[in-house]
């Protein structure tokens, strides 16, 4: 082993929520235990930004929900209050350019009831009732259903405009932020049936009633809670400290970081599998793992925050909530912070590719646009507005989460939880339940603790 490494007995790659959470159960558990993490703060892909006026603002993560107890249980934990989500008033479906409503309880207007689309509804939630969840290369149909895209999973059912729209469009590319033409539909139908826990089967409705699970938020930041972690972790938790090189011998990994040399027993490479292929191991990765890392792909998600100091969507009868194929923005919540109150929208996976020809300030004015084509002037009236881009973040590269094309879950998907040698992974990608989520991120990080607890003894 390298000269001078400091030593203990695990080393966590990543204080996103997947790796602290994997550090305090270590740390309980009475094992030694180094973060290496390469950002200067710890939450990954959960972080306040500051809007041009500075207002602090979630900038990724923000929504919790149902069955997300592990959060829940963080939050009491580590003081964070949770408030909820306005859920009076109408929400907007935008289709084509022109607005219907539906009550917040819903998925999408009463009136665009198509029996096809209730069909595949009904479908999604029977599959995942029975589906082997985190593990959907176990499901009998795993080829067939790896062999094709979601889009084409949809298809099968209905050749509508509206199934794809509410099937794929908002239920595929609004809630994992990837065209669902580029999605499996194997991965697809195993991210339904992870919105639930081990007592309640995912269901279509509770990732999709008020759209992505959200239903409540943390009042002064999701954020608050991987602090809260990282401060009783203290100086276990080294910051910008990328690791490039990861070896392994027979005792132990050896961790090449920025800031030094890090030896432990074994290790935790807690982030997604897309992300965790940017470092050097040696040796090499099975094959397996080397084609499942580089099978999956980040999401292309981008937040556009407008601030007002009055919820004018309210007087107006509306819940701040919009779905449908509208551009560059097709998901707006309604959020409060610091005694203003923001719209949040998200930018589309298509239109977040044209960021990369587009001027920055060109973008904003389009989403400002967009959001008075939505809920009428009173948008126009923002006293601020921030944007947050995740694809060219260094160490995220996108988000909310990763997806797969098909070819990869079927074939390669036992290797994302496999460990090899003294390596084991953590990631929400990794998770059983809330694939894509705070709460999956924490589950991946509490089992992966428990696979080394266990190991170490
Ligand atoms: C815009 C946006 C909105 C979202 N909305 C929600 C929501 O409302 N509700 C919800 O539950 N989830 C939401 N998510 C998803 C949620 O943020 C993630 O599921 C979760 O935070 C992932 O945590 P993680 O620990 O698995 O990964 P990450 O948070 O990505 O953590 C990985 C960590 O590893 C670090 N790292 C990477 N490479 C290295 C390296 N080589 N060496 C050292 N460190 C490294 C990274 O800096 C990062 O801190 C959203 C995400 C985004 C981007």
């Amino acid at each position: 082993a390298a000269a001078g490494a400091r030593i203990t007995d695990v080393i966590v790659i990543g204080a996103g929520l997947a790796g602290l959470a994997a550090a305090r159960d270590l740390v309980a558990a009475g094992l030694t235990v180094t973060v290496l993490e390469a950002r200067t703060r710890p939450g990954g892909r959960v972080g306040d930004v500051r809007t041009a006026g500075g207002l602090s603002v979630d900038g990724g993560a923000q929504f919790v929900g149902p069955t997300q107890d592990n959060m829940t249980a963080l939050a009491r934990d580590y003081g964070v209050a949770i408030q909820p989500t306005y859920t009076g008033g109408r929400s907007v479906f935008w289709r084509d350019g022109k607005a219907s409503y539906f009550e917040v309880d819903h998925a999408f207007p009463p009136e665009l009831n198509d029996p096809a689309v209730d069909a595949a509804i009904a479908e999604i939630d029977a599959l995942s009732a029975g589906f082997p969840v985190g593990e959907p290369w176990r499901h009998p149909q795993a080829a067939e259903l790896d062999a094709i895209t979601f889009t084409e999973w949809i298809g099968r059912r209905s050749s509508s405009d509206l199934a794809h729209l509410i099937l794929g469009r908002v239920s595929g590319s609004a809630v994992v932020s990837a065209p669902p033409e580029e999605v499996s539909a194997l991965y697809m139908l195993n991210y339904y049936a992870a919105a639930g826990d081990g007592r309640n089967p995912g269901t279509y409705q509770r990732l999709m009633g008020t759209a992505g699970g959200a239903q409540e938020s943390f009042l002064d930041g999701a954020v608050r809670i991987p602090e809260g972690i990282a401060r009783e972790l203290g100086e276990r938790v080294v910051f910008g400290a990328p690791v490039r090189r990861l070896r392994q011998n027979r005792d132990h990994v050896i961790a090449h970081s920025d800031r030094g040399v890090h030896r432990g027993r074994k290790a935790i490479v807690a982030m997604s599998p897309a992300i965790s292929g940017q470092i050097y191991y040696d040796p090499l990765l099975p094959a397996a793992r080397r084609r499942l890392t580089t099978g999956y792909r980040m999401g292309n998600i981008g937040k556009f925050v407008a601030v007002y100091d009055r919820p004018w969507w309210r007087e107006a009868g509306l819940s701040g909530q919009l779905v449908g194929n509208g551009s560059p923005i097709d998901v707006v919540y309604e959020s409060y912070r610091n005694g203003k109150h923001v719209l949040i929208g998200f930018v589309a996976p298509k239109p977040m590719r044209r960021l990369d020809h587009v001027p920055a300030n060109w973008f904003a004015a389009e989403c400002k646009r967009a959001l008075v084509g939505y809920f009428g002037r009173a948008a126009a009236n923002m006293s601020d507005f921030g944007f947050v881009r995740w694809d060219n973040e260094k160490w995220s590269r996108g988000g909310p989460v990763a997806v797969t094309a098909p070819g990869v879950l079927a074939a390669h998907g036992r290797a994302l939880r496999e460990p090899v040698g003294h390596l084991h992974w953590a990631g929400t990608e990794t998770t059983d339940y809330w694939i894509g989520y705070m709460e999956g991120a924490v589950r991946s990080g509490r089992r992966a603790a428990a696979e080394v607890v266990a190991e170490l003894g």
